[in-house]
């Protein structure tokens, strides 16, 4: 894969910060090594001691004094060796990617840490994507995404979809505006970036069929795409087998995945992950490097601490309880969906995630009575126009998310929403 092609002048001009490479190389030197290199803080001067934190399975993380040091100090940009091993050895285990084996000029698989998915998300935009430039993404899409992507300045085109995601015939018709003959050719205008949510799609709750991520693959191959694979409810699938990912499909080194841990361990540590081709991940690391320099280092020893703890399958088991609410609270949802709104909307029953995504019958656009009469009768939904490309198109979709209230809420909240939509019509 030629990377230069897929980099914005802004990314491709970033170079590494020498005093953050003086501070990782002190940090793989021997303890002889003496520094008055970096201008790092004395931790001995911080007012915090020690801590220990309760875990709910019983066991306690703690961090003394020489760790606290550790957790209150600058690290690596790319994130705690000991937290990205961890995440190597998982993505390993659970895609198997092609690209583990080759070499990092042929796009060998990395990663580093993010502050959640959504600084991932915003520096491979950032990095990909020139003003002008034509995007392709199924809309509706997650809302933080299109506030990512349209002050970029990018043409965004999008790909039809339905509850099962993309739809690969969609992707060939969009693609057949272009000759796969022009892809290299200077100024071209072909799509270089896909974007999607292929597991309980946010807003959709859609999930992509295996065989339609293989055929959008070979798409991409052929019109030498790279495909942003946004995968924060991967590990929200109710059902097994999980679906293969886009990684595990790479053989050309074109997916850069985006994982996220605030849905099954803490959406407030900030946890997220980019893997992807090394040219591709030094890039972001470069930017991380002149942005916020590191994610916490006190929250990836923390996780990390757990993790190591845990083993992955600690992690697994813990995931499966985290399925098991979920798969609670929206048979819940469903329950009630029939019950108070099956005469007034229609639904698609998500296989993973978190959201439901409710179509209103006679009802072309949703703003109004959502942002209005929804709250005036104490219900909170999201309109679906806040997901579109153009937030003014009417949209008769609303979000509704189960993952906060009980089982009675929602309950509530639909027999709300259905009177509602009754004095409307
Ligand atoms: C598809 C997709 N990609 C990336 C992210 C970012 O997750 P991160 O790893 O935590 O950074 C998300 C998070 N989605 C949401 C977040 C959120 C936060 C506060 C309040 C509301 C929120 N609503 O509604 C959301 O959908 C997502 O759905």
């Amino acid at each position: 894969m030629n990377y230069a092609r897929f980099l914005t002048a802004v990314s491709a001009a970033r170079k590494p910060s020498a005093i953050r490479m003086l501070t990782e190389l002190q940090q793989r030197s021997p303890p002889s090594m003496i520094s008055l290199a970096g201008g790092a803080p004395n931790p001995n001067t911080f007012p915090f001691q020690a801590c220990s934190i309760q875990v709910k399975n019983g066991d306690t993380l703690t961090f003394d004094e020489t760790m606290m040091k550790r957790a209150l100090q600058y690290s690596a940009s790319s994130g705690i060796p000991e937290l990205l091993t961890w995440m190597k050895n998982l993505q390993k285990n659970l895609h198997n990617p092609p690209t583990a084996n080759y070499s990092a000029e042929m796009g060998q698989m990395d990663m580093c840490v993010t502050t959640g998915s959504q600084e991932g998300l915003c520096k491979v935009f950032e990095m990909l994507v020139n003003p002008g430039d034509n995007v392709l993404l199924d809309a509706p899409t997650y809302s933080g995404t299109l506030a990512a992507l349209q002050p970029l300045g990018c043409n965004l085109i999008n790909v039809p979809s339905d509850q099962h995601g993309m739809i690969p015939s969609g992707l060939k018709e969009v693609l057949s505006s272009w000759d796969p003959a022009d892809v290299h050719k200077p100024h071209s205008t072909v799509p270089r970036v896909l974007y999607t949510i292929p597991n309980g799609g946010n807003p959709t709750g859609a999930s992509m069929t295996t065989q339609r991520k293989r055929e959008v693959y070979e798409l991409a191959r052929e019109y030498d795409l790279l495909i942003i694979e946004d995968d924060p409810y991967y590990f929200l699938q109710f059902d097994k087998p999980w679906a293969p990912t886009f990684l595990s499909m790479d053989v050309d080194g074109r997916i850069i995945r985006t994982d996220s841990f605030s849905k099954i361990l803490s959406s407030g540590l900030r946890i997220g992950f980019v893997t992807g081709p090394k040219p591709l991940v030094d890039r972001v690391v470069l930017h991380i490097q002149a942005s916020t320099m590191h994610t916490s280092t006190f929250t990836q020893l923390m996780v990390s601490q757990l993790l190591h703890g845990w083993g992955q399958e600690g992690f697994l088991n813990h995931i499966d309880g985290v399925i098991e609410f979920y798969r609670t609270q929206r048979d819940a949802m469903l329950s009630s969906a029939d019950k108070w709104l099956k005469d007034v909307a229609e639904w698609h029953a998500p296989a993973a995630g978190m959201f439901l995504w409710i179509k209103l019958k006679g009802i072309a656009d949703t703003q109004q009575l959502i942002m209005e009469k929804a709250l005036e009768k104490e219900v909170l939904l999201v309109p679906g126009g806040v997901f579109m490309i153009n937030s003014s198109d009417p949209c008769p979709y609303v979000r509704a998310a189960f993952s906060l209230s009980t089982p009675q809420q929602i309950d509530e909240a639909f027999k709300r929403l259905s009177a509602l939509i009754k004095e409307a019509l």
